[in-house]
């Protein structure tokens, strides 16, 4: 039985995401919560011939608390997204209370959930949701997740192409790590499971890293106002969902990037600060999965100079976003 909600399901990246969900197998009873159209969305998935039940819930009533009461996983992908020239730190002034507001109900009615966040900035929205859950006395670090897979998902798509053939996507890995805006977004080339071309030119190889670290403007600069990535990103949020199922229904070896809390493994996480050489308190880098979350906190592992200068530039950036999302919340009353 795994019960998921979404919040914010109504939405560019809900709506996708919550028709994944609806295919997979294991999950039971999927609850889809936002501030509008919700009922719509359920009663429309309802039908497909999957285990799930399907339910929609809206604030009136409770909606919230009901739509929450014994989930297991819940994903939030609420809260407005980018426009050509806004920034994702822009969007903290509406997503922060979004955020903070969906992670109280979260801590109140189902603080042992897996936490899956999506809303940006990614690399202060994670912050928000501990906070709120350290106010509230029910933190595990274990449990709450910065979904960066997008990142994981464009570094595979974009490698494939540079080595002319798509058809290598769906196999090619290459972690991706730090956090999930512009330069803290720091993929690890040279541990692609795929080896770029010999004789690769720098300057390729800087316009690919780039292309990872800004994947986000090329999808606002097309949508041209529309909004950002929804449909790549509903791939991506359902792939790190999947991971986190199946490590709970006890598949052993699962490892994925994600935004975590470095408290969630503290002989990992202590090695990670010191390989990067920050005090930092949230990075992404590889993490095991299991049944009750996180089971490790991997190392970086071997990389080049120029990755290791990627690393430290992303530092103060990272900083300034998770002291941002810390002390929202202790300037808030919960
Ligand atoms: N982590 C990533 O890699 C990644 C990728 C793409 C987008 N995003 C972010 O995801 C967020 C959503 O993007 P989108 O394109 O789906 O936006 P959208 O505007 O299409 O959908 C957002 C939904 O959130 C709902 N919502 C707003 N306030 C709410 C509340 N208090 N409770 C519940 N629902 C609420 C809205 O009604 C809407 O349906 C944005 O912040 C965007 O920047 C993150
Ligand atoms: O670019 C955005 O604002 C959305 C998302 O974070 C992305 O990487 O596509």
């Amino acid at each position: 039985m795994v019960k998921a909600v979404v919040l914010g399901a109504a939405g560019g990246i809900g709506q996708p995401l919550s028709l994944l969900l609806k295919t997979n197998p294991l999950i039971t009873e999927l609850s889809l919560y936002d501030i509008v159209n919700t009922p719509g969305v359920a009663a429309d998935l309802s039908h497909i011939a999957t285990p799930a039940k399907v339910v929609g819930y809206l604030p009136p009533d409770d909606g919230l608390k009901k739509a929450l009461t014994g989930a297991e996983l819940v994903v939030i992908p609420a809260g407005v997204p980018r426009k050509p020239g806004v920034s994702r730190d822009d969007l903290f002034k509406i997503n922060a209370g979004i955020v903070r507001d969906l992670a109280t109900g979260i801590a109140t009615t189902a603080p042992k959930a897996f936490v899956l966040v999506i809303s940006n900035p990614v690399n202060s929205t994670v912050p928000i949701v501990a906070e709120v859950f350290k106010q509230k006395g029910v933190f595990d670090p274990k449990k709450i997740f910065g979904v960066t897979t997008l990142d994981v998902v464009r570094a595979s798509t974009f490698v494939s192409e540079v080595l002319g053939d798509l058809s290598l996507a769906p196999k090619v890995v290459v972690p991706v790590v730090g956090g999930h805006s512009g330069v803290t977004i720091v993929p690890l080339l040279s541990q692609s499971s795929h080896p770029l071309p010999s004789g690769f030119a720098k300057d390729e190889l800087d316009k690919l890293i780039n292309r990872i670290q800004f994947g986000g403007d090329e999808v606002v600069k097309a949508k041209d106002g529309a909004g950002s990535a929804t449909l790549s990103m509903a791939y991506a949020g359902y792939e790190f969902a999947n991971k986190i199922i199946r490590a709970v229904k006890g598949e052993k070896g699962i490892v994925a990037p994600t935004f975590v809390n470095l408290a969630a493994d503290k002989e990992g996480g202590e090695a990670l600060k010191k390989e990067i050489g920050s005090d930092l308190d949230y990075f992404s880098a590889p993490v095991e999965l299991g049944p009750e979350g996180v089971v490790s906190i991997k190392s970086l592992g071997k990389i080049t100079d120029a990755e290791t200068a990627l690393v430290k530039a992303a530092i103060p950036e990272l900083k300034t976003n998770v002291e941002k999302g810390v002390s929202f919340v202790g300037a808030s009353k919960l």
